[in-house]
């Protein structure tokens, strides 16, 4: 297949649309702290919007920015990004954005899920764009700091000035993805994508692969501790050489065993695995995911919470906790 995507680097963006201009940051978790750190530091002015309440208030305050509650802080952006949990945007949406929205302004977000489900209806007097960078908000500061950049995804919902595309690529190399690669998608694209790839692959498919192996392993006798090292610790020194050479680098470095185990029984666990995932993906495209995690978050969010609960009693994070203790170079940056 030929490469197809125009990839936009640091010299096919200005930062110019953004001179001059003030950027509204809602919510300062993972992606708020990064963009708004990142977007400073670009020279960008950037001001923070979160309920008076708010825990992650202090935090913001000691990183030196101005913190409003989020009314105020549309009232005195051109820019609006939402970076707030997506199960929030809605009500706060209405509450506090909404009604102070007007053409000089243009509303944007790092992921398509409330646009493509409907759940946020901009007037369509607003430029509408979203910058999704494809990594989690802490490596998008950590590798900005270390003059890297993590990838990201541009896409235009309405182009209500005719300078919607020049406003996302300026924000995202402002925050560094240009650095990487910009690729344009829509928000469909970016929504359906990004939800395939945390559900079946990144994250759930990964913590399942993981959680399968060692109970398999420890369940047939085998020490925890060995198991641990065998389907966890190792998986980040293989995925790094993935990560760095492709899948057929990673392989030049394994031996010929794990090779020919590799693509034996790895194909055994493709062929389960697959049908499974374009299950997923069409739960995702038909808007039943979606309507069950808008009606879970209704009901108070008793499954997800009860789930996450029983991973956390999960012996492979009593054994893990241990064994990372004796490695103390894993230590690692801060993530609150
Ligand atoms: N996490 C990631 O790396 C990625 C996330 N995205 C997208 O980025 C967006 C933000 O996600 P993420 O960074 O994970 O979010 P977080 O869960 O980390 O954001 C939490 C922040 O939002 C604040 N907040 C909660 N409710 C409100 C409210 N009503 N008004 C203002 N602020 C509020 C929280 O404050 P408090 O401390 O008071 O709770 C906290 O500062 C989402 O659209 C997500 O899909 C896209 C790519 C990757
Ligand atoms: C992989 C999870 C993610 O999509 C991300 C970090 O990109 C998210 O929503 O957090
Ligand atoms: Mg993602
Ligand atoms: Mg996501």
């Amino acid at each position: 297949m030929e490469p197809m995507a125009k990839v936009y680097y640091d010299a096919d963006a200005t930062l110019e649309p953004l001179i001059g201009k003030t950027v509204a940051i809602l919510g300062y978790g993972s992606q708020g702290h990064a963009h708004a750190l990142n977007l400073r530091d670009s020279g960008i002015r950037v001001v923070i919007g979160l309920p008076a309440g708010s825990k992650s208030r202090t935090k913001a305050l000691q990183d030196g920015f101005p913190v409003y509650e989020p009314a105020r802080a549309v009232q005195e952006a051109d820019i609006v990004m939402m970076l707030t949990p997506d199960t929030v945007q809605p009500q706060l949406y209405k509450e506090s954005v909404e009604p102070y929205l007007d053409s000089s302004k243009s509303l944007a977000f790092a992921h398509g899920f409330n646009i493509h489900f409907r759940q946020i209806v901009p007037p369509p007097s607003v430029d509408v764009f979203m910058v999704a960078p494809k990594g989690p908000g802490h490596l998008v500061r950590w590798m900005y700091e270390e003059g890297k950049g993590v990838p990201a995804l541009i896409a235009i919902h309405q182009d209500a000035t005719g300078t919607c595309r020049d406003k996302a690529l300026a924000y995202a190399k402002a925050i560094g993805a240009t650095r990487a690669g910009v690729i344009e998608t829509t928000f469909k694209e970016e929504t359906e994508t990004d939800l395939f790839g945390e559900q079946a692959v990144l994250c759930g498919g990964v913590t399942a692969l993981i959680k399968a192996g060692f109970e398999t392993l420890v369940e047939a006798g085998y020490q925890p501790e060995v198991a641990y090292f065998e389907c966890l610790h190792e998986l980040k020194l293989i995925v790094d050489l993935i990560y760095q050479y492709g899948i057929s680098g990673m392989r030049y470095s394994i031996s010929d065993t794990a090779k020919y185990g590799d693509v034996t029984r790895g194909r055994r666990i493709y062929e389960v695995v697959k049908p499974l995932m374009k299950k997923i993906l069409e739960e995702i495209q038909t808007g039943e995911f979606a309507r069950e995690w808008v009606l879970e978050n209704q009901a108070g969010r008793p499954v997800f919470h009860a789930l996450l609960e029983k991973d956390k009693e999960h012996t492979i994070e009593k054994v893990g906790s241990q064994l990372r203790n004796m490695m103390p170079w894993l230590g690692g940056k801060d993530l609150k």
